[in-house]
């Protein structure tokens, strides 16, 4: 089950998104059905490219490549009208594309936010890269699951103008695409640490997605204030519309003044008439005389007939006509009006001109709907709603076809003695235009130069590391190198030196000597440590190599002295070749070598005097001796020595008694 996992996570993990997408297309709302379509179209793409990279490439991988492209189109479409500049493709084009999308639900809100259409972007493209498990596609998966989570904290504490916010099914049908990836990814192979290129570039992705949270929420406020600047604008023209028609009201209450009485009906019909026609919004203007009260004339007469003559009888105005008949201009609310509807009353007193006597009130019955409805233009535009409401009742709403944001602004009007609520809300499609593209063409630029400071450090790292790696290859050989150089010193000094005294061996000594020049004389001196078995023997061997070490060294460092070269000629035996020497001087040298050891006072195994050494003395002039003979000739010497009874220095003269020089001759 384990090694299934392994090697078939991101599969499985990817089939397990299918009924979270089915699911989700029943229970979650129309507007989520285009995400939906898109995060089921991108899981299917990627299924067809794992299959087909799993199993059958050559059969597989083109039916995948065209899911993929199929997938890519109608996103790189969502993305382009987030970026596009209108005057390549406004919002109308934009919608008309996804116009034939069922469910009759407009673009605006059927579109997907930009940080999510970028995720699915990310999870569509990522199997296509070649270097999947490598360094390219960490960066990618990164991406995307930090902007799914930006998109998380902007649909839940951000205000969002028209995106559609994810279900639980949708999100996790998303989440296990993320985790699906990140499956693919994940090899305990994989080449080299990205941690610090990684986490470099989420510190810049992480300050691009606060400055375009900061650039979009500006956006949005700029685009709440394109309502509240309507609102405004509509509140001032209905206030010094209600002052307009009030002074006409009072213009036409005073104009009865000269008429010495009350007006006579045809009078009133006539002038109401074009107050009436000039106000729509005026249903009504009613004489009321004092006496009854009662309602003596009213405009239009055709449907207010069944009120002439009667008592005002409504406890609602009571008040305002009371106050109207006693001198003031007053108004009612919003009451029921007698002959149906509802409506508020002005009442204007109507005077004597002369005597200062109230002799009734004109009624002027505003129908407020009709009153804001003359005012509002939105109804051509769609891009408000405009709604009245007093109360909980909404008197008047202007019509629109598009589905509203939730940004309303709403000002507070006063109409007689009533308050009225006059709202305004934005339609999407205003907000859509009004929208700036900046914020999102900032992010994308963005991505992509997070992208490339990714690649920059992966490769930078890579590089160095090969480069380090190349460095440790170069030093570790260089160290080999070193060792089989001092090896082959070593062997190459070993077969040219005896390894205890430290002195050339036979071998080097013969080389040396042939080496010289044959013009110069040269003299060969056999030495032998006396009595070297019993000091052996009896002082025991390690003594014995101690001997032969500082014997050879003292008689090295006279050999040298001279210009020779003092070699272990085997045992207790040395042998020195000193060039240039005259046969009187090497005796002496021979002997300044016998001295020498003597003055060493090594103690000898009978204790009764120190180490001595014998010598036996060569010197030739001719270049034909050969070194053999010239050592048998200081053998003979030396053995000659030891006979005559050792410690001394025996020189060959006896050879063929005759001085080198002459020999030469
Ligand atoms: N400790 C030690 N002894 C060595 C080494 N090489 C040879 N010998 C000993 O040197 C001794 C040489 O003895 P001999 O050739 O009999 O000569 P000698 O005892 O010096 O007597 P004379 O030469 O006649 O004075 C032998 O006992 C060898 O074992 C060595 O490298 N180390």
């Amino acid at each position: 089950m384990r090694a299934l996992f392994t090697r078939h996570g991101d599969l499985l993990l990817t089939l397990l998104a299918l009924p979270c997408v089915v699911t989700g297309w029943w229970l979650t709302h129309a507007l989520e059905h285009l995400l939906l379509a898109m995060v089921g179209m991108v899981m299917l793409s990627r299924l067809a490219m794992n299959v087909a990279g799993k199993w059958h490439p050559h059969l597989l991988k083109p039916f995948a490549l065209t899911v993929t492209a199929a997938t890519l189109i109608p996103l790189l479409a969502l993305l382009g009208s987030f970026v596009l500049p209108d005057s390549v493709m406004n919002y109308g084009q934009w919608a008309r594309l996804f116009d034939h999308w069922p469910g009759q639900v407009p673009f605006y809100s059927l579109r997907p936010s930009i940080l999510i259409t970028l995720v699915l972007l990310l999870l569509l493209l990522l199997p296509l890269f070649p270097s999947r498990p490598g360094g390219i596609a960490p960066i990618a998966l990164a991406m995307a699951a930090i902007l799914t989570g930006m998109h998380l904290i902007e649909q839940h504490w951000f205000i969002s103008l028209h995106e559609v916010s994810l279900s639980t099914l949708t999100l996790l049908a998303i989440g296990l695409l993320l985790t699906a990836e990140a499956a693919a990814q994940w090899s305990p192979h994989r080449p080299g640490a990205t941690g610090i290129a990684l986490a470099a570039s989420m510190a810049v992705l992480l300050v691009l997605l606060v400055l375009w949270h900061y650039h979009n929420s500006q956006n949005i406020r700029e685009v709440n204030q394109v309502a509240r600047t309507r609102i405004d604008t509509l509140s001032e023209r209905l206030g010094q519309e209600i002052n307009v028609s009030d002074q006409a009201m009072q213009r036409f209450a005073i104009s009865w003044d000269s008429a010495g009485g009350p007006p006579s009906s045809r009078a009133w019909t006539h002038r109401a008439r074009r107050l009436v026609e000039h106000f729509g919004y005026m249903k009504t203007i009613a004489y009321i005389s004092r006496q009854g009260p009662r309602i003596m004339h009213a405009y239009p007469r055709r449907t207010n007939q069944p009120l002439l003559g009667h008592h005002v009888l409504s406890n609602d105005d009571d008040d305002a006509l009371a106050g109207a008949l006693r001198g003031k201009a007053s108004a009612t609310g919003m009451v029921n009006l007698t002959n149906g509807g509802r409506g508020v009353i002005l009442y204007q007193p109507v005077r004597d001109l002369d005597s200062t006597a109230i002799h009734g009130a004109a009624a002027f019955v505003v129908d407020p709907a009709r009153l804001f409805a003359t005012l509002d233009d939105a109804r051509d535009n769609h891009d408000f709603r405009i709604r009245v409401m007093q109360g909980g009742d909404t008197l008047y709403s202007s019509d629109t076809r598009d589905t509203l944001s939730m940004l309303e602004h709403c000002n507070i009007l006063q109409l007689g003695q009533s308050n009225f609520t006059i709202c305004a809300e934005a339609s999407y499609a205003r907000l859509f235009d009004e929208r700036s593209k900046l914020p999102a063409i900032v992010l994308i630029t963005g991505l992509i130069f997070t992208w490339m400071i990714y690649l920059l450090m992966y490769f930078h790292h890579r590089l160095r590391r090969r480069h380090s790696g190349i460095k440790d290859a170069n030093y570790r050989l260089r160290g080999e190198v070193e060792k089989r150089i001092a090896l082959h010193q070593e062997v190459e000094w070993l077969a040219q030196h005896d390894e205890l005294t430290g002195l050339p061996n036979r071998r080097y000594f013969s080389q040396w000597v042939d080496a010289l020049d044959a013009s110069r004389p040269r003299t060969v001196i056999l030495l032998d440590i006396d009595h070297f078995k019993q000091i052996n023997d009896q002082l025991g061997h390690p003594t014995g190599d101690d001997y032969l070490k500082r014997v050879a060294h003292r008689l090295q460092a006279l050999v040298t002295a001279n210009g020779g070269l003092l070699a272990r000629f085997g045992g207790e035996e040395f042998i020195a070749c000193l060039p240039g020497v005259t046969p009187g001087k090497a005796a002496e040298i021979g002997e300044q070598l016998r001295h020498g050891i003597e003055r060493l006072a090594l103690p000898r195994h009978d204790a009764r005097a120190p180490v001595t050494i014998s010598a036996g003395l060569i010197t030739t002039r001719r270049a034909s001796d050969a070194l053999s003979d010239l050592i048998q000739t200081a053998d003979q010497a030396l053995y000659r020595a030891k006979l005559a009874g050792r410690n001394r220095v025996e020189v060959a003269g006896a050879l063929d008694a005759r001085p080198p020089e002459t020999q030469e001759d």
